[in-house]
């Protein structure tokens, strides 16, 4: 997906927010946490009026709209979660609206408190009867492993945990919201879709049409809206919130980070990382047999990661085989000393093969330069990315030919 500023882990202040929160029971307090004046420490937030702090000790609170914002007599009713024998006789079962969690862990004793962000977590009261929810869930943009188990854990948790009974599927991503039927979901159709990989509910880039969707959304009685989606589809789904907040419906609207890359600063591990390191971890093995099989064997293992290399790192130091690691966020480069030609050749001397794992974001600058190709774009606008996988390979071929004619240089791509 593509990243802007505020989603990227390696930046500071970055997070991702839900519109409002995730779950039926997340609800936003209409009173901010102690509010006092603002002071000249800022949190780099896209939207400043989420955005609150104190004057003496640098407590930023990056919040999240809330229904009362805009319908300030909302009533609100006993979590549902009271009634369930399994929830009742925990304790400390729900959240405070008071809880929040630092951004940051490491700080210095006189360094100001900094960016907080709302804790998640079912609170003791929630704003819609279960009788008169009406929910829909729809996946948008780019596949992750686990989005199947995320549907069926929100219908779940609706139905056996909050009583909600109406709950419709969006097919298509975004534009299924005003071009195609929805779906009835119950726990029963979505029994075992956590056992299938992609979407359930299908997915699709571009066609996001605010009012298209606010007017479908108002015309099928919906009031909570769960989307599934990386960083294009949360900015599409503040679209939808603001819209609501316009037409002052009484809708909340709840926006899932779903990121293969796990670049959200402010979750402790996106859904799909670990599976994706895990399969990446194969394709890693089968580069290192390869290589080791012949004479002179370079790999090159290309991964998912376009503007982040967590997957390429994780893989890299989970298998033990990798010698080098090229990701986006540390440039490289080919030529002289401490490049890569040397280090391959290095290796090769002392070890008879290499194994290089490339993020497809890494050295991408060295691979236009080479290829003077046109921007591609894909239908949300993101920037399709050159091949450098390929590129790296050919490179090392040409380059390294008179350190051994035989060298075989073999390309593995696992993100197409
Ligand atoms: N800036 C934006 N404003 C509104 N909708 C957007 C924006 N960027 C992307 N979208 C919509 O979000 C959906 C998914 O976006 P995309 O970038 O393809 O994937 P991802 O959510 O995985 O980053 C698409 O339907 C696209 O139209
Ligand atoms: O080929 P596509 O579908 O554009 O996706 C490839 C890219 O999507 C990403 O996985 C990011 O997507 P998400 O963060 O939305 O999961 C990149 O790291 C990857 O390189």
């Amino acid at each position: 997906m593509e990243l802007s500023v505020s989603f990227f882990a390696a930046r500071p202040h970055s997070c991702v927010l839900p519109v409002v929160p995730a779950r039926p029971d997340l609800k936003l307090r209409r009173r901010p946490l102690t509010l006092r004046r603002r002071s000249a420490i800022r949190a780099q937030v896209s939207d400043p009026s989420r955005c609150r702090e104190t004057d003496d000790d640098g407590f930023v609170l990056e919040d999240v709209p809330h229904l009362t914002n805009f319908i300030p007599d909302l009533p609100s009713y006993p979590n549902p979660l009271h009634k369930s024998q399994a929830y009742a006789i925990v304790k400390q079962t729900f959240v405070s609206p008071e809880d929040v969690v630092a951004e940051k862990i490491v700080v210095r004793k006189d360094s100001p408190r900094g960016v907080h962000f709302r804790r998640a977590g079912p609170r003791e009261k929630v704003y819609f009867k279960s009788e008169e929810v009406r929910a829909c869930v729809v996946t948008c943009g780019g596949l992750c492993p686990g989005i199947n188990t995320v549907i069926r854990e929100i219908v779940c948790g609706l139905n056996y945990m909050y009583g909600v009974d109406d709950i419709l599927g969006i097919e298509g991503g975004y534009r299924g919201f005003y071009s195609k039927n929805t779906s009835q979901l119950t726990p029963k159709v979505v029994n075992d879709i956590h056992k299938r990989g992609g979407t359930f509910l299908r997915t699709s880039r571009g066609g996001h049409d605010t009012q298209k969707i606010v007017d479908n959304i108002q015309d099928r009685g919906i009031n909570q809206v769960y989307i599934i989606g990386g960083d294009g589809t949360q900015k599409g789904a503040a679209l939808i919130y603001q819209e609501v907040e316009k037409r002052g419906l009484q809708v909340a609207v709840a926006g899932i980070p779903k990121t293969i890359d796990n670049d959200i600063a402010v979750i402790d591990k996106s859904f799909g990382f670990d599976t994706a390191v895990e399969e990446a971890q194969r394709a890693i093995n089968a580069a290192h047999v390869e290589v080791e099989s012949v004479e002179n064997g370079v790999g090159v293992v290309k991964l998912m990661g376009r503007y982040s290399g967590f997957i390429a790192m994780f893989a890299t130091l989970a298998s033990r085989d990798v010698d080098c690691c090229l990701i986006p966020e540390s440039p490289f480069y080919l030529e002289g000393k401490g490049g890569l030609f040397e280090f391959v050749e290095q290796r090769l001397k002392e070890n008879g093969h290499v194994v290089i794992v490339l993020a497809e974001g890494a050295g991408q600058e060295y691979v236009a330069q080479s290829m003077h190709t046109v921007d591609g774009r894909d239908a949300s606008g993101n920037r399709l990315l050159l091949d450098v996988g390929l590129w790296l390979s050919q490179q090392i071929k040409v380059r390294l030919k008179h350190f051994s004619p035989s060298m075989r240089c073999l390309i593995i791509n696992t993100n197409n």
